[in-house]
């Protein structure tokens, strides 16, 4: 199989850069008309693989979402995951894992290892046990064509205190990061398959990404406040690596699928506005 980053690259080239995903509220099933139980989980996932999975390049669930509903709810996102690979649409499963390594290759079994139930193309991980401990993740993604978005600068506030912490080195947390998922993706082209979460709220903070190598995942555009004109001040010069990634914003629109698609069109155009074309 090729590589995650190939196949991305090659996604984005059809379907345009942009990632949806698929994060089922309680409020969201509330405004669709479905109640808050596994039966509308699975409605809201169906409808959303329907409207989308044939068009964007990427749809990431959020694993949250399922597991509260316990292993029915896992069940469900097993479901998902097969609909839209069958509709064609990468699957990045956020779930932000991160451990002793001995436990992430676990993690690893259970994301980016094809005989697994809810084997993914890639999956977001957490690197505050040491980017080294994801070893294992890495090593399994590069053997079958997956890939690891690596959690560097989060949409989220709280986030800053403990990445742009400063290392004994003089870098920030986020940047040695950033610095070390450059070093994974060294010499891969058209894209590496080692990503990096970098949020669209964050504003300019100074950390150098251009020699990331690999996608950039810009979570926090619509329902956390940024836009599409945000990612210039966040990107920079390394725009043409960003895959913006939009979930209330486009799923609010459901559950009408016409409705849906034209939410996911008008966000791609907005992002095509500020995005280099590729
Ligand atoms: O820094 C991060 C990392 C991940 N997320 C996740 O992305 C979506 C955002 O949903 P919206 O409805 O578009 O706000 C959600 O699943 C988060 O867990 C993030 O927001 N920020």
């Amino acid at each position: 199989m090729d590589s995650f980053g190939t196949r991305l690259h090659r996604a984005i080239t059809e379907r345009g850069p942009l990632c949806v995903g698929i994060d089922p509220h309680p409020g969201l099933l509330a405004r669709w008309g479905l109640t808050d139980d596994v039966q509308g989980l699975e409605r809201f996932s169906r409808t959303v693989v329907e409207a989308l999975g044939d068009r964007v390049a990427v749809v990431k669930p959020q694993s949250a979402f399922f597991e509260r509903f316990g292993s029915r709810g896992v069940a469900v996102l097993e479901s998902t995951i097969r609909q839209l690979r069958d509709a064609g649409s990468l699957v990045l499963l956020d779930v932000k894992r991160g451990d002793i390594g001995s436990t992430v290759s676990a993690y690893a079994s259970a994301y980016l290892d094809p005989s697994s139930p809810l084997y993914v193309d890639a999956v977001t991980a957490s690197p505050y046990l040491g980017v080294g401990s994801l070893a294992p993740m890495f090593e399994l993604a590069a053997e079958h064509g997956g890939g690891v978005f690596v959690l560097a600068l989060t949409s989220n506030p709280e986030g800053a205190a403990v990445q742009r912490a400063r290392t004994a080195d003089g870098r920030t947390v986020a940047q040695t990061v950033i610095d070390e998922i450059s070093q994974l993706n060294r010499g891969a082209t058209p894209l590496g398959s080692f990503g990096l979460v970098v949020g669209a709220t964050i504003g300019e903070t100074g950390h150098d990404l251009s020699g990331v190598g690999g996608p950039l995942l810009a979570p926090g555009l619509g329902a956390q406040g940024a836009g599409a004109a945000d990612l210039r001040t966040v990107f920079g010069s390394s725009l043409a690596s960003v895959l913006p990634s939009y979930s209330r914003e486009v799923l609010s629109a459901g559950p009408d699928v016409a409705a849906l698609r034209a939410a996911a069109d008008r966000v791609l155009v907005d992002c095509r506005a500020v995005l280099p074309a590729r």
